[in-house]
């Protein structure tokens, strides 16, 4: 890429605000130029917005501590001096749908994190490797929001990236149900155990709407473009509970599962390790070489030895085996800050930018 695409953080104070910044350092596509937060952080340089409340591992980028925070709500400004904004902003669901609705319609396309739209039915949701065609449905949100350039796409909740992968790679034998329990990090909730010390030694059966996200959101990445929109698939039905652990990144699944048609072992490993899309086809800056690795070995995947698995980007799964109840059980790991939520975004983005609905403006 000859110039850089100019890039907004939105949210850009927040943990994932931060992890954007930290994995957009030194992206060979894309330079962040505004950082955009709340009215009480606007005008303070972002080293000052951010404070003591940096939570990556990585020092704070140098490119960024200087530049001066925005107010997130003065979209005009803010959309003027960027190509498009990654959205990680932390308001209601209400506010969240208005103000990336508002910034498509300045021309400048939004890559959320937000759930907030991921059930709007010309709103892709997309795991790049798995329903890249989903982003089909932009020209029709195009319409409806009257813009030429401006649009809205979102990546789905971290909690499926264990498992979801995994229902799509098996698609031929069609995956008809599945229970998960899902055991998720605590910086999921934006923590780490410094603000969290509740969480040391605990466990918390509850993540507010998030049993929810985790049954539905794998069927609308499974479904297909109609009339554009994406109509959600009807299997596998899923259901699931989702837990709270003592872990700082890495979201873990155990799921059993039942297919239509019951592969062997050896065909299921298979399908797993040969499984890849339009990102490792085009070699995208962000793309993991291999999307997901299978582990032989009876205690992985772990999430200290695995989560880093491709930068973070990798899906690790382990302990497939034929079950008593239902056809096959297995345990998946996925890192949540990155593949889960920022790195998945910056794959989306990148995938856009290929495929030229992200371009200089
Ligand atoms: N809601 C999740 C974060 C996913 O995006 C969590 O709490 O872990």
């Amino acid at each position: 890429m000859e110039q850089k695409l100019r890039v907004g953080i939105l949210g850009a104070t927040g943990m994932v605000g931060q992890r954007f910044i930290s994995l957009l350092e030194n992206h060979p596509w894309f330079e962040v130029v505004t950082v955009a937060a709340s009215p009480r952080s606007a005008g303070k340089s972002y080293e000052e917005a951010v404070g003591d409340r940096w939570k990556m591992d990585t020092p704070m980028p140098e490119a960024v501590k200087k530049l001066t925070v925005l107010n997130v709500n003065e979209v005009e400004k803010v959309a003027s001096t960027v190509d498009f904004v990654f959205s990680a902003v932390d308001m209601t669901k209400e506010e969240i749908k208005a103000i990336e609705e508002e910034y498509a319609k300045t021309e400048t396309p939004v890559v959320s994190n937000n759930s907030a739209h991921r059930w709007t039915p010309d709103v892709p949701m997309v795991i790049p490797e798995i329903n890249v065609e989903h982003f089909d449905v932009i020209e029709a949100q195009k319409k409806r929001l009257g813009t030429t350039r401006g649009f809205i796409a979102v990546k789905p909740n971290c909690s499926i990236q264990s498992y979801a992968p995994c229902l799509a790679a098996w698609k031929e034998f069609g995956p008809k149900e599945v229970v998960a329990t899902t055991y998720q990090a605590i910086s999921g909730a934006g923590k780490t155990f410094k603000d969290w010390p509740e969480m040391v030694e605990n466990i918390i059966p509850y993540i507010g709407g998030e049993e929810e996200k985790s049954e539905q959101e794998p069927l609308r990445v499974l479904g297909k473009v109609e009339n554009g929109e994406i109509v959600k698939a009807q299997l596998p039905k899923i259901t699931c509970q989702c837990i709270r652990v003592p872990v700082l990144n890495g979201h873990t699944a155990a799921v059993f599962i039942n297919f239509e048609k019951k592969p062997t072992k050896e065909e299921l490993i298979e399908k797993l390790v040969s499984y890849k899309g339009f990102p490792q086809e085009a070699e995208l800056p962000s793309a993991p070489k291999q999307f997901i690795q299978y582990l032989e070995e009876d205690n992985r995947p772990q999430v200290k030895a695995d989560v880093d698995y491709e930068n973070g980007m990798g899906i690790s799964i382990g302990r497939l085996r034929e079950d008593s109840m239902f056809d096959y059980k297995f345990v998946g790991l996925s890192h949540n800050t990155v593949r889960g939520a920022a790195g998945g975004a910056v794959l989306c983005a990148e995938t856009l930018t290929a495929k030229k609905y992200i371009q200089a403006k």
